[in-house]
């Protein structure tokens, strides 16, 4: 920008001292751009091209004594102060610059100069304007980058946050989320709500005996299986451990049972990962008064009550 600006004030007005100012201005942005390339000093390099710039400024509008529209130079400083130094500084220097101009503008009143409308007022106008446009252009531009890259980021957490790490199911906060958002809906879906704690049979000797990363394995190929199982409806979460848990909306216990009943045959008569594994089922279904821990509590005991007559086996606690 310096360059054009000095050579419009070379060529178009042979004015030396205003051509020299304008190159000075060029090679303090080039060499304060170098020495940012070669340290990568951000904050040093903001400080000293808004001071540079402030100053150059300010010494224009001193020497043509604000005539000429100079004035419109100042607006620039709020835009490249605030971005570069944040609020605070923004602000010092922002005043600093308006602070000036009044300054300037007041002794200009004083002396009542005759109004004049010249091709440097012209030329000042549309080169800060033109200016204003391409550096608010960029702000708008860093601006949307850092909003997209701010919602990917947060949209990453809230996967983490609710997802469970080994078998990429949801984890038990998302699933206490969802269930209280479901029960929370409507009377039906709230009544004809059933809920499946699914636990891995003796999996302590499948992991003394296979090692953990093997457990791990059979733990991930179980959620597979689990998943490939339910309906698009459904939510399926590991619970913790070795423990799973499928909430079926609109689903009434007598189905939840015949749902369970294949699951856990599927399981004994196929392979995880090379492994027979069986697991034991508590079925449930919620009633009107339940909350969260009742409902668990139900499953729970059905849970243990089927391990409790030999595993391998499911369950049913009727509410
Ligand atoms: N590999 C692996 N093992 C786990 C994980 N989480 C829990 N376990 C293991 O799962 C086993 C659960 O053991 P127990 O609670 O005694 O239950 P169990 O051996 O399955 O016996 P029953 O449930 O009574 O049939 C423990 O050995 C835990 O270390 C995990 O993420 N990966």
């Amino acid at each position: 920008m310096f360059t054009t600006v000095a050579a419009i004030n070379f060529i178009v007005f042979s004015s030396i001292e205003l051509g020299l100012l304008d190159s000075v201005g060029t090679i303090l942005s080039l060499g304060i751009y170098a020495w940012f390339r070669k340290t990568g000093n951000v904050a040093l390099a903001s400080w000293m091209i808004t001071t540079a710039f402030t100053a150059l400024v300010m010494y224009f509008i001193f020497m043509v004594n604000g005539t000429a529209n100079s004035f419109m130079w100042a607006i620039l400083i709020p835009p490249i102060s605030y971005f570069l130094l944040g609020k605070n500084w923004g602000t010092v220097f922002s005043a600093i610059i308006f602070g000036f101009c009044c300054y300037i503008a007041y002794q200009l009143y004083d002396s009542q100069p005759a109004v004049e409308y010249s091709l440097g007022s012209f030329l000042n106008i549309v080169e800060v304007s033109v200016a204003l446009l391409l550096m608010f252009r960029f702000y708008e531009g860093t601006r949307s980058d850092a909003y997209q890259e701010l919602s990917y980021q947060n949209q990453k957490i809230q996967l983490l946050a609710e997802t469970d790490k080994l078998t990429g199911l949801f984890n038990r906060e998302k699933f206490d989320q969802y269930l209280i958002n479901l029960m929370s809906s409507n009377d039906r879906s709230k009544t004809s709500l059933s809920l499946l704690l699914l636990d891995v049979d003796h999996f302590k000797q499948i992991n003394d005996s296979k090692g953990h990363l093997e457990g791990d394995k059979i733990l991930k190929g179980l959620a597979e299986v689990l998943q490939s199982k339910i309906r698009p409806n459904d939510l399926l979460a590991r619970w913790g451990g070795e423990e799973f848990v499928v909430v079926l909306p609109d689903t009434q216990v007598d189905n939840a049972k015949d749902f369970a009943e294949r699951l856990r045959a599927h399981v004994e008569q196929n392979t995880i990962v090379g492994v027979n594994v069986s697991v034991s089922i508590g079925v449930t279904q919620l009633t009107a008064h339940d909350n969260i821990d009742a409902l668990l509590s139900r499953a729970d005991k059905a849970l243990y009550k089927a391990k409790h007559k030999g595993r391998n086996r499911i369950e049913v606690i009727s509410p």
